[in-house]
């Protein structure tokens, strides 16, 4: 059947099952924008007006699915014990492979069934991925872990859910397919007994909700504000380093990874978005959050997200940028940084390499910050930190960099001092320990009451994120590099990489350009004051002058009574 014939028996079938189809926008053909199938309207729409309606009973979930069914519904059990990727990928597999005889078959025939439908970095040679680096988003693929989860489930699921066929069905390469497909199609919708009867929840759409089985199968549910992107997109990136592909089963989760029809036809955009998928207990509900004239598209949206992961997950780019672009730091590069600065100014003291690990870990397991800080989970020691455009840096960087920044500048005062702590670093709450603690504390109250920083910070920072510059491509920084104008499937993995690379050296170069602090959200005041290192470090070395005090007074006391 031809692509005009599928989109016709897909219209029809959602006509003939969802409670509500606006007669104001049709299923478009926008393969000539590389865009696939998408939603234009074909009137105006007014902003909350309803574009499609329909039961939750239509969506492809583990509640739903075929192959729950199956072994008198004892094989729901078996899912619900797997994770949310492992079970929708098996539940899904098992749909396709019934091809015709599955009641969603008119709906799944329009979606990409096969590994050469996907443009993710997943499938990209190794050669290509190399134009990527030093961009960590090669770090998130997670191809291995992927197939560490089909050789979990293939065949020994299928032949526990009473479908050995479908081992057949799954190849490894099917398997990729189904993930894929989940990756970039999928929602996370909440039990209908998650939703307040009479309320009304905010759907979360694709990358709102929807992670990458290929790395790690974990768990991505952001919320929109920006304010909170940061702590989440750090948290969900973390994830999918940490998540062990299996650990969770769907029992304790309050939602389903679900296969949601006609609202995964609609296209993204981060800043055109003009649509959200709404839900309450019994209905799914999509509208338009603006006012959209006739002919333009319906835009949703996968999250707030940067052009590495809107490639790495849908596997397109957003030019000349996303609304959300960062970079990150790995911490690597800033703990390289310090281990060089101790070295260069320590020349004589043995071990700052080791010192530098120390700081760090007696950081990570800081009893005060664990206690303090509110999201407190990972800590604010990370595999990386983001660094978004416009000098936006997340909390948990600034902190660290603070109690760094302080930590060194208070050693520097001293030198002699510093190489006597130095040798109690390992010492259980030895003079080292205290001392770090103390400075952990004051950085705390310094930033977090205050919103205060230093100009060493400033300095540090500026360094860190030189250094991280260091690591991309010259022509890429010296914005050499000429970038398309449009997304085009056209567009080799190479022009694509480069328009990665270039939105995050443009958030690391707002650095160096001084954006850092960024304003507070709508005002002209900054975010972060700056103070002088030499104010906060009499503050902060307050305890060891009065110890130093205290102590040549007794020596000049022994002196004087000798
Ligand atoms: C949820 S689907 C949207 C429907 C899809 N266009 C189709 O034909 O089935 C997500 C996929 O659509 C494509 N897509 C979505 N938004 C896009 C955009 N702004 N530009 C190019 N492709 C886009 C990408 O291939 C992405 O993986």
């Amino acid at each position: 059947m031809s692509f005009e014939q599928d989109t016709e028996r897909f219209d029809l079938w959602i006509k003939n099952h969802f409670s509500i189809v606006s007669r104001k926008f049709r299923i478009a053909d926008l393969r000539d924008h590389s865009q696939g199938r998408g939603l234009i309207a074909t009137e105006d729409i007014k902003k909350d007006e309803t574009l499609f309606e329909f039961s939750r009973d239509h969506i492809i979930n583990v509640d739903s699915a075929t192959l729950g069914q199956l072994q008198n519904r004892s094989n729901k059990e078996i899912l619900i014990s797997l994770n949310q990727w492992e079970a929708l990928i098996l539940c899904l597999a098992y749909e396709l492979m019934l091809a015709e005889k599955s009641r969603w078959w008119d709906y799944l025939r329009i979606l990409p069934q096969t590994i050469d439908k996907f443009s993710t970095p997943m499938f990209w040679k190794d050669e290509d991925l190399g134009f990527l680096k030093p961009s960590c988003v090669t770090d998130r693929l997670g191809k291995q872990e992927a197939e560490k989860t089909y050789f979990k489930l293939v065949p020994e699921y299928c032949i526990k859910l009473g479908v050995p066929e479908l081992a057949k069905f799954l190849t490894i390469n099917q398997f990729h397919a189904v993930a894929s497909l989940i990756m970039s199609y999928s929602f996370d919708v909440d039990h209908a007994e998650e939703v307040s009867e009479g309320e009304e929840e905010r759907g979360e759409n694709h990358a709102d909700v929807q992670d990458d089985v290929q790395d790690d199968v974990q768990d991505d549910v952001q919320d929109d504000p920006q304010t909170d992107l940061q702590t989440d997109l750090q948290a969900d990136l973390q994830a999918d380093l940490q998540t062990d592909l299996g650990a969770e089963s769907i029992k304790f989760d309050t939602y389903l990874k679900s296969m949601v029809p006609l609202a995964d036809t609609l296209n993204a955009n981060t800043t055109l978005v003009n649509a959200t998928l709404h839900y309450d207990q019994e209905q799914l509900v999509m509208k338009a959050i603006k006012d959209i004239k006739k002919d333009e598209q319906i835009y949703n949206t996968y999250g707030d997200l940067p052009n590495s992961e809107i490639l790495r997950k849908y596997g397109y780019i957003e030019l000349p940028s996303s609304a959300a672009e960062f970079a990150d730091i790995p911490r690597t590069v800033l703990v390289d940084f310090y281990k060089q600065k101790y070295t260069k100014t320590f020349p004589t003291i043995k071990n700052v390499h080791h010192l530098v690990d120390i700081l760090i870990q007696q950081i990570a397991e800081s009893d005060y910050l664990e206690e303090t800080l509110d999201d407190s989970d990972d800590g604010i020691v990370l595999e990386r930190y983001e660094v978004y455009a416009n000098g936006e840096l997340i909390p948990e960087f600034i902190l660290l960099l603070l109690i760094l920044s302080t930590l060194f500048e208070s050693f520097r005062t001293d030198s002699k001092w510093f190489r006597k702590l130095c040798r109690h670093m390992d010492k259980f709450e030895g003079e080292f320990q205290i001392f770090v603690n103390r400075v952990i504390a004051k950085c705390y109250q310094l930033l977090e009451e205050r919103s205060i920083v230093t100009d060493a910070f400033i300095d540090d920072l500026k360094q860190i994120v030189q250094s991280r510059l260091d690591q991309y491509p010259e022509k890429i920084v010296s914005s050499e590099c000429i970038l398309p104008k449009d997304f085009s499937l056209q567009l080799s993995n190479k022009q694509i990489a480069d328009v990665v690379l270039s939105n995050e050296v443009r958030c690391l170069q707002d650095i160096l350009d001084g954006k850092f602090p960024p304003n507070e959200d709508g005002s002209e005041e900054p975010k972060f004051e700056v103070i002088s290192n030499q104010k906060f470090l009499k503050n902060v070395l307050k305890r060891k002058r009065e110890d130093d005090e205290k102590r040549s007074e007794r020596k000049n006391r022994r002196v004087q009574r000798s």
